[in-house]
């Protein structure tokens, strides 16, 4: 029986074509459906005991899944973009992740053609397994005050690479604790005593036999993280180096050169471009933080129609909580955001695109504004995931609390997110020092472009003011884009008013950095707005569609200027009571959005499987489900609970001669 069927019958639009405007075309729609459900039948790929597994029994676990997904994508000859939605709908962090996203297009981005050919066949075939070596133990953010040496030795042309101090110990990259047989090490270079900077190697860490470390490598686990189950079937690992010895050729070459005579050659490409594998893998993020952000508003969206409290009336039934407003308010911006997140991911993929393109014609122009971009976006857009996963728990009340709400375990893998790939206040730092610099050349006669083209018409914002006379003005997208850009405008030249105030700019930028860091969020919103509002130029098909994209659209940015009504009030660009009116206009397209809700999470075309929650499974029935699996718990294998002869029975038997009962 379909609990949900008769809100799903309420849809006000065609379900199937929306489900192909989230994937984001007919045929990644169909790969996509295909795959997940075979994912979800094959009992191969169960992951409903995760949470109750010690960490050994976890990990061994993970290493079977991987290792079958694998045998799954050979026997099936799936292409590579269906080995990649497998190993997505797999849905278990594994040491694979770090192979395919990050060792392998480290190899792609700085490797010589030369490297590139003799190492990738070999990941490409598994036949090495890498992983991503950069943090240690006293260095994350600071890239550049990572301590692992590799210093030239020109009698023999190698590099030994060497780990000088317990703070120089690589410490968190993934696959790295007890699988990765070779890595991508990145280490101060050394030669003849002279330091180049940063630079990455490959490096063979364990043997190819008997998978033991290699001479002069200490390697494991680093332990238990947050969560159960969640972001521990990944093995973090620690390494140190003493004195290892590769040969020359395994520094990756393509930005920067060692010869054979110990000279270093720096390529006609930025030196930026080292780091190149974290912007890739910055954009991939932005991309998956609409999948985190959807299932979990599908678990909350879902029970929320299911889940009644209060308001019976003649002994009729409760109210749906999802008819309350505060239920709408807190829930339906997450809606809508998991919907503006897909859309930006899908920008900012072209956006890699049209950069990766660029650097191998020698055009490194767009390079600044797509660090700004990647680094600025996933920090949004994962703060406001991580974040919105937890509020999605407590929007399921007390059953959100349960492992099997699958909300707590999908907190604990997405949360590190605002970590790794770049800590997300530290990213924001980087968009203000691009802001702050755009706005230093604006009277040099250089247009600004692309995402920051805005700035081009400070004048005009600086002075334009909000025409908005009655709610409805708020849904015109020119007037919402207006309000966005001379926010973000007014705030950054304000921080560069007041960084012009120090001699030193480095210690004004660190004295103002809390408001550069708002600044920043203004820039990055602004362009979430705009390309949601992009999206709906575009020819939508299918009955109703276009128009729940565009009250979604409204409620993002009419939900973003109430949360951030201070900004746009303080910057005069609106006065109260068009802010009012902004309220007014996002409580009518809750309204509107309401007999959709259920149908808009359906469109995600989430299999149980992958949502892996009682609470949110399609068909609604979810009382009966929670009962049954409450029995399922080990605890509850026996009525006696292990431990009650010794420590409970004692109790209840002592005598007290205080207590006489
Ligand atoms: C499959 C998913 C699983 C994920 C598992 C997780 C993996 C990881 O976490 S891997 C480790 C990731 N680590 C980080 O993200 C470290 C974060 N830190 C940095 O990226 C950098 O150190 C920095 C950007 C915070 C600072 O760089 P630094 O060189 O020390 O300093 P500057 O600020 O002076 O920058 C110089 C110059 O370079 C520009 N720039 C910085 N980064 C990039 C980049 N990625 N691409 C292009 N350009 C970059 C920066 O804007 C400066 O430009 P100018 O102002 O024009 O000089
Ligand atoms: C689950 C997980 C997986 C990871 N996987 C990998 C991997 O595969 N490979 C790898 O190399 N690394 C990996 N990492 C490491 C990760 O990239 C770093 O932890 C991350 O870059 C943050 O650096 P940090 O730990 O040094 O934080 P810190 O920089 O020490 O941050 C601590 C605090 O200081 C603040 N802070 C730091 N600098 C500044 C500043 N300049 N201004 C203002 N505030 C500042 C931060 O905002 C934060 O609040 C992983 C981490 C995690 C959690």
């Amino acid at each position: 029986m379909d609990y949900l069927a008769d809100e799903r019958k309420k849809a006000e639009f065609d379900v199937d074509e929306m489900k192909i405007v989230w994937a984001g075309s007919r045929h990644a729609f169909e790969v996509s459906d295909r795959i997940s459900k075979l994912v979800a039948n094959d009992p191969g790929f169960r992951k409903d005991t995760r949470t109750m597994l010690a960490r050994k029994e976890l990990f061994k676990n993970t290493l079977r899944k991987a290792a079958y997904a694998w045998k799954r994508i050979h026997d099936l000859h799936l292409s590579e973009e269906e080995a990649s939605r497998l190993r997505f709908y797999v849905d278990e962090p594994a040491y694979t992740d770090l192979h395919w996203g990050m060792f392998v297009p480290a190899i792609k981005g700085q490797g010589t053609d030369e490297q590139q050919k003799k190492w990738l066949p070999l990941a490409y075939k598994m036949q090495i397994i890498g992983c991503y070596a950069q943090t240690e133990l006293g260095h994350g953010s600071n890239v550049q005050g990572l301590e692992t040496t590799a210093t030239f030795d020109p009698q023999t042309d190698e590099f030994v690479i060497h780990s000088p101090t317990l703070t120089s110990s690589k410490w968190w990259p993934g696959g790295l604790g007890k699988v990765s047989t070779h890595g991508v090490v990145y280490a101060r270079l050394i030669i003849n005593g002279e330091e180049h900077g940063i630079h990455g190697f490959i490096v063979q860490l364990r043997s190819l036999e008997d998978h033991l470390p290699l001479p002069g490598v200490t390697v494991g686990d680093i332990g238990m993280k947050f969560g159960n189950g969640a972001y521990n079937t990944m093995d973090n690992g620690v390494l140190r180096f003493d004195h290892v010895r590769i040969p020359r050729n395994q520094m990756l070459m393509r930005v920067s050169q060692v010869t054979r005579d110990g000279k270093y050659k720096q390529s006609d490409v930025p030196r930026q471009l080292v780091y190149g594998t974290m912007v890739y893998v910055r954009q991939t993020i932005v991309a998956d933080a609409s999948c985190a952000l959807s299932r979990a508003v599908t678990i909350a969206t879902r029970y929320s129609a299911v889940r009644r409290q209060f308001g019976s009336q003649n002994g009729g039934p409760e109210t749906q909580v999802i008819d309350y407003k505060t239920q709408q308010n807190r829930l339906f911006p997450l809606l809508a955001s998991a919907y503006a997140f897909k859309f930006v991911g899908e920008w900012l993929t072209w956006l890699y695109n049209d950069v990766t393109q660029r650097l191998q014609a020698s055009d490194f122009s767009t390079l600044p504004e797509a660090h700004a971009c990647t680094a600025g976006l996933k920090s949004l857009t994962t703060t406001a995931t991580a974040d919105g996963i937890e509020e999605c728990r407590k929007l399921c009340g007390g059953h959100g609390y349960l492992c099997s709400s699958g909300l707590p375990e999908l907190f604990a893998v997405y949360v590190p997110a605002c970590t790794y790939e770049g800590d997300n206040t530290v990213l924001l730092l980087q968009v203000a020092r691009f802001l702050m610099k755009t706005v230093s050349q604006l009277g040099s006669g250089k247009k600004p472009l692309g995402t920051i083209s805005y700035m081009g018409k400070i004048e005009h914002l600086m002075q334009s003011r909000c025409t908005v006379q009655k709610a409805e003005d708020w849904l015109k997208p020119s007037q919402v884009l207006e309000a966005f850009e001379a926010r973000a405008v007014k705030m950054a030249v304000s921080c560069a008013k007041n960084l012009s105030k120090f001699t030193n700019p480095e210690e004004g930028f660190a004295e103002l950095s809390a408001d550069l860091v708002e600044a920043a969020v203004a820039h990055c919103q602004l362009i979430v707005v705009s390309k949601f509002i992009d999206k709906l130029q575009q020819d939508i098909p299918g009955k109703g569609v276009k128009q729940q994209l565009e009250a979604l659209c409204g409620i993002y940015y009419l939900y973003l200027l109430h949360k951030h009504q201070g900004d746009f009030l303080a910057t005069s660009y609106l006065t109260p009571k068009q802010a009012a009116l902004a309220n007014d206009q996002l409580r009518a397209l809750y309204t509107k959005v309401r007999p959709n809700a259920v149908a808009l999470v359906d469109s995600f075309n989430y299999t149980d499987h992958f949502l892996g929650s009682i609470l949110g499974c399609y068909d609604g029935n979810v009382y009966p489900k929670l009962y049954d699996a409450a029995w399922k718990d080990p605890l509850n294998d026996s009525v006696v609970p292990e431990g009650y002869h010794e420590y409970v029975r004692p109790l209840l038997k002592q005598q007290l001669h205080t207590a006489k009962l």
